[in-house]
């Protein structure tokens, strides 16, 4: 079971971003995506998730190719959780999160009382049932990321694509949102992130890519290639390196 990118080439209409991709997601492991800012991560996520068409390679899931799915299998088994956005439309946080149940009851179906169920368990989950009935436009970034977390969750997708999940939330909400990120791998599901930080994917990643580019400069597990010299190639600046007395690393910028 695994969502395999081979000699995947990716980017816009008028544009390549990156090529060469050769990446397997298993189910039941958490790999992290790191890589500078403008270098491609945003768009090999959507490619992997179907939403812009691969310009070169392949992609399967579960053994099939991804383009011969259609859209509500596709929506069934892989959830995505993009950048926080501010939202447009006033729907309440739960109705929000209700809607990712409609790769399962389809687009015009009245929600099941199973769907609701789900729905607000999720928002528990999540630690923001309190905002159940709050527009979703007068929240938060945080809570605005953790919500749509929680749509991913309700679509009970077999692999969940995030693209920096922490990046709006406070320490404790990172940690929280981590913690969840570790818990749908042990559940079972197959957890794409990116992330700006190599200590969170040193911490909770099984294994990493680190992007430059739009190629891998490197992919493999992020014990042995989360190491200063790699993200001084990967960032193109300094890395500073500090230890623990148990030989814990942590790195810090500049
Ligand atoms: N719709 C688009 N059409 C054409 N080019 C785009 C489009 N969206 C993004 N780009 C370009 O694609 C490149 C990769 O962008 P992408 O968003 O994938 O990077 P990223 O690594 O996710 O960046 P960040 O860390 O800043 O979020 C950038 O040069 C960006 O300007």
């Amino acid at each position: 079971m695994s969502l395999a990118a081979s000699a995947l080439a990716y980017g816009y209409p008028a544009r390549e971003i990156g090529r060469d991709i050769e990446l397997a997601l298993q189910a039941g492991e958490v790999m992290a995506l790191l890589g500078p800012n403008g270098h491609g991560k945003t768009t090999l996520l959507k490619t992997m998730l179907g939403l812009l068409p691969a310009r070169g390679g392949s992609l399967r899931l579960d053994g099939q190719a991804l383009e011969s799915l259609g859209f509500g299998a596709r929506a069934r088994a892989l959830g995505y959780v993009p950048q926080a956005h501010a939202g447009t439309f006033a729907f309440s946080v739960a109705e929000m999160v209700l809607m990712g149940r409609t790769a399962h009851a389809g687009l015009f179906a009245a929600p099941s009382a199973h769907d609701r169920t789900v729905a607000r368990a999720m928002l528990e989950r999540l630690g923001i049932a309190a905002l159940a009935e709050r527009p979703y436009t007068e929240i938060s970034g945080g809570e605005r990321q953790l919500a749509l977390v929680a749509r991913a969750l309700a679509q009970e997708p077999r692999y969940i694509i995030l693209d920096e999940p922490t990046a709006s939330l406070d320490f404790g909400n990172q940690g929280k949102v981590m913690a969840q990120i570790r818990r749908l791998a042990a559940e079972g599901l197959g957890v794409l992130f990116t992330t700006h930080d190599p200590n969170q994917a040193l911490r909770y990643a099984d294994r990493v890519m680190l992007l430059r580019d739009g190629r891998a400069l490197a992919s493999g597990p992020a014990t042995a290639l989360l190491t200063q010299d790699n993200l001084v190639a990967l960032y193109g600046s300094a890395v500073e390196i500090v230890r623990d007395a148990d030989g814990r690393l942590a790195f810090l910028p500049g």
